[in-house]
């Protein structure tokens, strides 16, 4: 069983329906009305199954190639107890969707906020006002229910037949090389999952690790000492990104990416002298 932002027509659904192919007994989608609910719900689950015994997966959107980090689903994945098993970039190609099927009638567009931001210019350059949803399904959605010609939406072409709503225009964001990593994860453990999955892969540079570190001093050189313990063990580094700790302004911790490396005990002994935190999100598979 899969949870995902919905409704049916997001692009979380399209991700979580590829993680699917992979996963023996959890093919099931459950929409969820928020990023929130999703981590929510793996949080309580008491052993990482549902009551006919199947594992329980979340699928959530990560990083987008123009707007850069989901940064609820990286504060999230540091304050929640989960892992990532998966990881899976999709093509973002967005429409503008309405109940009209002319576009000189629309002043309002509505859009989840990473939708809006990847159409910036393309919704300056009409003048219209927009409304942030839960989702980009949500808002197409809504439109439909609201029958209003002075609205639109912004969301992937399949919609339009989901809602019986009028394509206006295609390919319609700022950048057309427009991709968004979605990540596979489920409650923080546990071998079980390992059976489950099928990822057909022996490749290992197909597969990656994340940690959270928080740096036990701020001083001259102490980023530079972290990353020297990955050097000397030749781990190649493919992200380094700092988001505020929470805890004073002017502090941060460090979301880090690597190539995969079969000794993670003796990385993290190294690291133990530098961080005062860490987390480990998992090492998993880039699909
Ligand atoms: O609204 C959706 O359809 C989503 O799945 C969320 C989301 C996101 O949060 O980035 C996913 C892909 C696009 O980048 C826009 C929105």
């Amino acid at each position: 069983m899969i949870y995902c932002l919905g409704p049916m027509g997001s692009y979380s659904e399209k991700a979580a329906k590829l993680f699917a192919e992979h996963l023996k007994n959890s093919e099931e989608i459950i929409y969820c009305n928020s990023i929130n609910e999703i981590f929510e719900k793996l949080e309580k689950l008491e052993n990482s199954k549902c009551e006919d015994n199947r594992l329980v997966y979340g699928v959530v959107p990560s990083e987008n190639s123009i707007e850069g980090s989901v940064t609820l689903t990286q504060d999230l994945l540091m304050e929640t107890n989960v892992n990532i098993l998966a990881e899976i970039d999709i093509n973002i190609e967005h429409a503008l969707v309405s109940t009209s099927t002319n576009k000189n009638t629309i002043k309002r567009v509505l859009s989840h906020p990473q939708a809006l931001a990847q159409c910036r210019n393309y919704i300056n350059s009409n003048h219209w006002v927009t409304e942030t949803m839960e989702s980009t399904a949500l808002s197409a959605k809504t439109i439909a229910e609201k029958q209003d010609k002075e609205l639109s939406a912004i969301c992937s072409e399949a919609n339009a037949e989901i809602y019986d709503l009028n394509i206006l225009d295609k390919n319609i964001q700022d950048y057309k090389n427009n991709q968004t990593r979605f990540l596979l994860i489920s409650k923080k453990q546990n071998k079980e999952y390992i059976k489950d999955i099928n990822f057909g892969i022996d490749d290992l540079k197909k597969v990656k690790s994340t940690v959270i570190l928080e740096l036990k001093e701020n001083r001259a050189g102490s980023l530079y000492d972290v990353l020297g313990e990955f050097k000397k063990l030749n781990i190649d580094l493919s992200r380094i990104e700092s988001r505020p700790s929470k805890t004073k302004l002017g502090t941060y911790v460090f979301y880090m990416d690597f190539e995969y490396y079969e000794n993670m005990d003796e990385l993290f002994d190294k690291l133990d002298k530098w961080v005062s935190k860490l987390v480990y999100l998992g090492t998993y598979f880039v699909l």
